[in-house]
């Protein structure tokens, strides 16, 4: 048995803090963070096959586009590939973007960086040392006063070759300096390394000093996290001349939760990944951080009107599908397949726009989205983020009389009565389970013309007349597996006079059960859709459409197309 029956013998509880007056659980998120997104340096470094350099332009222009103003670049000593793009980035980047490049507290490594970001207008040199018991032992044998004594000292590095070197003056610079593996580090000696860096690279409230606090691996419930944050955000010296930024893992999968809690606990900026690409189960994912934001009626800083072009070049450049399920942005995570919810959905979309005509019929508003957003099951409205309403509901077996209606309505403008939208999902529903699978909207859309609209009739011509106040007469042809027949009939309308004249000519009794029509379009394309429901000689009720500019003739297409199925 691989699974241990009492893991407590192999595994460690993560300890909780004592932090007997946390503030962060009674606050609330009502701003942006900075962001840092790292996809081109933490996310590039876990994928199988780095990007090129051509791949990172790509992705590089994209985040410019989506509004990210820290981007992490690269790990410019660890590659020909990672220095020549830092370099090529350096001539390129728009003024008002930061370029940041890491790299381990090692001197020819941070002198290689720091080349590498000669010329930059804005450049943020990030530096990483591992200051948990566990990394320190295992990995570099080495003591706290010993790793206090290697972060000041290549921190010093950083400052003469940077701020303090008058041939840089060119470059604004920012220095960061991320404790890694924070979150399992005692927070006394976070507070003593980050004290001693700070001293050492000297910020003021103008230029403040970056302090990255990751949770290199996510090892604890994400209240832990935010109170560790808010231990180090109350407790280190000159708060003001300090950017906190938190660095989240998703081992655990609450990455996501474990930023917005440490920004409730004080941190000022959160660096992470589209899509949550990154090491092992990936950074936390900004698209859902900024999105988050969004339907809280809070601005992101960061646009993703486009996502599905922010999706194209992610997985064009990482090689790496994003998940159908991906918050916000997954293919499936605005279509609904099941019946209850496409119900609802439709049911939402026709409240709303009931609600905007009445405002903006009264002039109260001048934008849909002027009104506020309520719609079951869906928090966000899909087109913000350029998603069409066509994609949101999706017919299988498991939808019901909402979907496939939903469908019609999208495709062919036709807004079923209730009836025929029951009558139709039966012949959707079998359809699905014969195929076993998803049914696509032109195989909707194809299965309802066969049944309702085709017809093996050819209306020839007619006329209908008034012979007094109660009564109508037709009088038409027809033509039907190749014969022309004469129609006559009487009664009190135009339908009832030619489902008489059908009988008639027939030889059977046409009954109508139910009608509808609504008009489609408008101004000079306007035209009729009728739905009849008929019943032929005391047999099973039939539907059938019909459309045509002449509201009359409309009728007359849907009782034939109804009627053609009892022949
Ligand atoms: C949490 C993070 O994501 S940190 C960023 C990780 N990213 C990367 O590692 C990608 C780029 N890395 C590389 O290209 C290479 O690892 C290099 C160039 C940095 C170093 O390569 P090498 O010299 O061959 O070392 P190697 O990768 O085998 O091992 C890492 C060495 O750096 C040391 N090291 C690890 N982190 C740090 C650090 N923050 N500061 C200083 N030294 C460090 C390790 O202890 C080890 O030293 P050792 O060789 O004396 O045992
Ligand atoms: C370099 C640091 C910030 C890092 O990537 C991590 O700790 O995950």
């Amino acid at each position: 048995m691989p699974m241990l029956k009492d893991p407590s013998i192999k595994y460690r509880k993560f300890p909780s803090m004592n932090l007997p007056n946390r503030q962060w659980p009674s606050k609330s998120l009502d701003k942006a963070p900075r962001w840092l997104a790292t996809d081109l340096r933490d996310g590039n470094q876990s994928l199988p096959d780095p990007m090129s350099v051509s791949e990172k332009e790509l992705y590089f222009a994209k985040l410019v586009e989506i509004g990210y103003k820290e981007i992490e670049v690269a790990f410019p000593s660890a590659s020909q590939i990672d220095f020549d793009f830092t370099r090529s980035v350096v001539a390129k980047a728009p003024d008002d973007v930061w370029i940041q490049a890491l790299s381990p507290c090692r001197e020819e490594l941070i002198r290689r960086t720091i080349e590498s970001l000669k010329g930059a207008k804005k450049a943020i040199v990030h530096l990483y040392l591992a200051t948990s018991e566990c990394f320190r032992r295992i990995v570099f044998g080495m003591s706290e006063d010993e790793s206090v004594e290697l972060a000041v000292r290549c921190t010093k590095l950083v400052r003469s070759l940077t701020k303090d070197d008058p041939s840089t003056a060119g470059t604004e610079w920012q220095y960061e300096f991320s404790p890694e593996t924070f979150s399992d580090t005692s927070p006394e000696f976070v507070l003593r390394i980050c004290e001693a860096v700070k001293s050492a690279w000297g910020p003021n409230e103008d230029n403040k000093i970056i302090f990255n606090l990751p949770a290199t691996v996510e090892m604890s419930t994400p209240n832990v996290y935010a109170d560790q944050i808010e231990y180090f955000c109350t407790n280190i010296s000159e708060r003001n001349k300090i950017c906190v930024s938190v660095h989240p893992h998703n081992d655990r999968g609450c990455a996501v939760a474990a930023s917005e809690l440490a920004q409730l606990a004080g941190a000022d900026r959160v660096e992470g990944c589209l899509f949550g690409n990154g090491e092992r189960t990936g950074n936390v994912d900004l698209v859902t951080l900024a999105l988050n934001l969004y339907t809280q009626g809070v601005s992101p800083n960061v646009d993703f009107s486009d996502i599905i072009s922010v999706i194209k070049v992610v997985e064009q450049c990482n090689k790496i599908p994003v998940p159908d399920r991906a918050p916000y942005g997954g293919q499936l995570v605005v279509s609904a397949f099941s019946g209850s919810h496409q119900d609802a959905i439709k049911k939402g979309f026709n409240d709303r726009e009931e609600l905007v005509k009445a405002a903006t019929d009264s002039g109260e508003i001048s934008t849909s989205d002027a009104i506020k957003w309520q719609l079951p099951y869906l928090p966000l409205d899909p087109k913000d983020i350029g998603r069409t309403y066509e994609a949101v509901i999706r017919v299988n077996s498991q939808s019901g009389k909402g979907g496939a209606a939903w469908i019609i309505l999208t495709q062919m403008g036709l807004d079923l009565p209730r009836g025929l939208q029951i009558a139709f999902s039966k012949i959707v529903q079998r359809e699905a389970e014969v195929v076993g699978r998803e049914l696509k909207g032109s195989e909707i859309e194809a299965l309802f013309r066969k049944e309702y609209i085709s017809n093996g009739f050819v209306l020839k011509e007619y006329d209908i007349v008034r012979v007094d106040e109660q009564s109508r007469k037709f009088v038409g042809s027809v033509e039907f597996d190749g014969r022309e027949i004469r129609l006559s009939g009487v009664g009190n309308g135009p339908i009832s006079s030619f489902t008489d004249a059908l009988s008639n000519g027939f030889g059977v009794k046409v009954e109508v059960w139910d009608y509808k029509e609504h008009a489609i379009g408008q101004g000079s394309n306007v035209r009729a859709s009728t739905f009849i429901e008929i019943r032929v000689d005391e047999k099973e009720k039939r539907w059938g459409v019909g459309i045509h500019e002449d509201v009359v003739q409309a009728s007359i297409l849907s009782v034939l197309s109804s009627f053609a199925a009892f022949l």
